[in-house]
């Protein structure tokens, strides 16, 4: 199949505090695993999944180092996954200036990661377009004992901030799927109505395999 074949391009960025998890939930949806001993990400990553939405190939990408990708003209699904490191902050600023969607991701078992939300919001305004979709997440729910932020706090949050909002293990893969085939199935319903900011297009490394299908958009 080749590049033209797929039918959107659309840029998804994880953002969030540092060890949230962001890079682990890439590796999970994309490569279905959870890397042992993770290290910080440096930059942005980069790899690459093809999932099938209502019958359409979309190519899910994501970075594996920080090298700057551009000339493609192709149609995809891409998700950048940045460093939350803040000596890395202006770098990935430039990164989530074209992003269709944000998946602003927390650590329900450290309330520093969900208390530093509005700094995060107030990023986003300052930097992402105003069409952005914002989803949040609150990741680790497999360490339920050690939980710092309850699931009632933060869908108030999201409510009030008016984000869709999920709870995620990419440890034990909950919710993994389903957080980035509706993103993508709304980012599709989206780009139909012609709401979406124009994407920088990007080169492919290589092709990946159609292993997901999905048949509705669960977002409100
Ligand atoms: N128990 C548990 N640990 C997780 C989960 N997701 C990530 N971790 C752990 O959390 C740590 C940080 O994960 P990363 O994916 O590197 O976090 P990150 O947000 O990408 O961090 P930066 O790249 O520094 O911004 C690692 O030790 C992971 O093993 C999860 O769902 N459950």
């Amino acid at each position: 199949m080749s590049m033209e074949d797929y039918d959107f391009l659309f840029k998804i960025v994880l953002i969030g505090n540092a060890g949230v998890g962001k890079t682990c939930l890439v590796r999970r949806f994309t490569q279905g695993l959870f890397p042992p001993g993770q290290g910080a990400t440096i930059g942005v990553d980069f790899m690459i999944k093809t999932v099938e939405i209502n019958g359409e190939k979309v190519k899910v990408s994501e970075r594996l180092s920080d090298v700057l990708i551009c000339g493609f003209t192709g149609k995809e699904l891409q998700i950048w996954d940045t460093a939350g490191q803040e000596r890395f902050r202006s770098i990935t600023q430039s990164y989530y200036r074209s992003a269709n969607a944000l998946i602003l991701t927390y650590d329900i078992t450290c309330e520093e990661s969900f208390r530093c939300l509005p700094e995060w919001l107030r990023e986003i305004e300052q930097y992402a377009s105003n069409k952005v979709i914002t989803v949040l997440v609150g990741n680790k729910i497999d360490l339920a004992e050690r939980r710092e932020v309850s699931q009632q706090r933060a869908e108030e949050f999201s409510e009030a901030q008016d984000m869709y909002y999920l709870e995620t293990s990419a440890k034990e893969s909950d919710n993994v799927e389903k957080l980035f085939l509706d993103l993508a199935c709304r980012l599709i319903s989206e780009a139909r109505q012609n709401t979406l900011v124009n994407s920088v297009s990007s080169p492919l490394p290589g092709e990946g395999k159609s292993i997901s299908y999905l048949t509705c958009c669960n977002f409100n």
